[in-house]
């Protein structure tokens, strides 16, 4: 049986790998404190003493507009971490799973982004990303660098718990109508990744390795995607102060923040779904589960 280690177990998608995997192998799930990622020494110590097969990681420094103002620990977690360890996988025959964002692209192709597309991050974090996505390339062919967009679930931080929360204190809202992307769900993520995991067990040395992208299919705008929600909420019968009539379309300029976001943040995922015959469900499908979650 396969030993998995899964870092920064609590986050949202962290949290859905430890039960998507757990049919899979024997199951190592990290927290911050058993593996800091801020700390190479930390990483090696956690990784000699487990001895995984397969590294999963979905630790990362996720306050996009924080790390304009924290680059160096965000440089730390997101760029250099990563490649510590896919060194270790490359000494230790082990597979490295990481995960990757829309924000190493500018956002201003007209189509859905390619893997192979150009990046050119324009914020912090997209950078990071995109620093760590390289080291890996460089340290380790056996990998998979799993890009995704907009991740949403019960647990943990996002724009849909944001949305719900304001949804209860004011009875207006501001929201971007510029930026367009796919909400995907942990739990989808997570599921795909069990999926991977499971092609890499098969008796074969022809294993896709490489960068995938992976989201939700469809694309919608934060704007549409607040008033979704907002409207699922309201068929739970709870009791709103703001009515999904009452958020207004605004556009990026208007809404000015510490770091910059793609305009465009689609992700075309068909290389994913070819080489492993996967589907990808509509982001609508997945944001009304984690809605229900919620209100449960
Ligand atoms: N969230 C999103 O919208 C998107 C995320 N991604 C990528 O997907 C992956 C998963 O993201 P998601 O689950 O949403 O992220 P979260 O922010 O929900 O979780 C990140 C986890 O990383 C942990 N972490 C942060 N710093 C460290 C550290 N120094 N050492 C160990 N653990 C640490 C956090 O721990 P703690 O709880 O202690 O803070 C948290 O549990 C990341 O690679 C992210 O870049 C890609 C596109 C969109
Ligand atoms: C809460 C809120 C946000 N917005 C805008 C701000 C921003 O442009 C957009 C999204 O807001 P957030 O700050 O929640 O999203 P952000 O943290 O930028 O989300 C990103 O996180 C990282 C980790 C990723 O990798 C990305 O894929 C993406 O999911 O919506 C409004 O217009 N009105 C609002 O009331
Ligand atoms: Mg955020």
């Amino acid at each position: 049986m396969s030993r998995i280690l899964i870092t920064g177990s609590n986050g949202q998608v962290g949290f859905e790998l430890k039960h998507a995997l757990a049919p899979l192998g024997e199951v190592i799930a990290l927290t911050r404190q058993e593996m800091d990622l801020a700390d190479p020494a930390s990483i090696l110590a956690a990784l000699n003493r487990y001895q995984p097969a397969i590294i999963v990681n979905p630790a990362a420094y996720t306050a996009v507009d924080k790390a304009e103002t924290e680059v160096e620990l965000a440089m730390a977690i997101n760029a250099k971490a990563p490649g510590v360890m896919a060194e270790w996988a490359e000494q230790h025959d082990a597979l490295l799973i990481h995960y990757s964002t829309d924000y190493v692209f500018d956002g201003n192709k007209d189509g859905a982004y390619c893997e192979d597309d150009t990046a050119n991050p324009q914020s912090v974090y997209g950078r990071s990303k995109w620093e760590g996505e390289q080291a890996i390339r460089t340290c380790t062919a056996h990998h998979l660098i799993l890009r995704t967009s907009w991740v949403v679930g019960a647990h943990g931080g996002n724009f849909l718990k944001t949305i719900l929360r304001l949804a209860h204190e004011r009875d207006s809202l501001n929201v971007v109508v510029d930026q367009i992307g796919a909400p995907t769900p942990a739990a989808l993520i997570a599921d795909i990744t069990a999926q991977l995991i499971s092609c890499y067990r098969l008796p074969t040395d022809q294993f896709n390795y490489g960068t995938y992208h992976l989201t939700a299919s469809g694309e919608t705008s934060w704007y549409d995607y607040a008033r979704f929600v907002v409207r699922l909420a309201e068929q739970q019968r709870c009791p709103l102060r703001l009515a999904a009539s009452a958020i207004r379309p605004i556009s990026t300029s208007d809404y000015p923040l510490p770091a910059p976001r793609p305009a465009n943040s689609r992700l075309d995922c068909s290389k994913l779904s070819h080489h492993f015959g996967l589907a990808l469900p509509h982001w609508q499908q997945g944001v009304a589960h984690v809605v229900s979650q919620l209100y449960k």
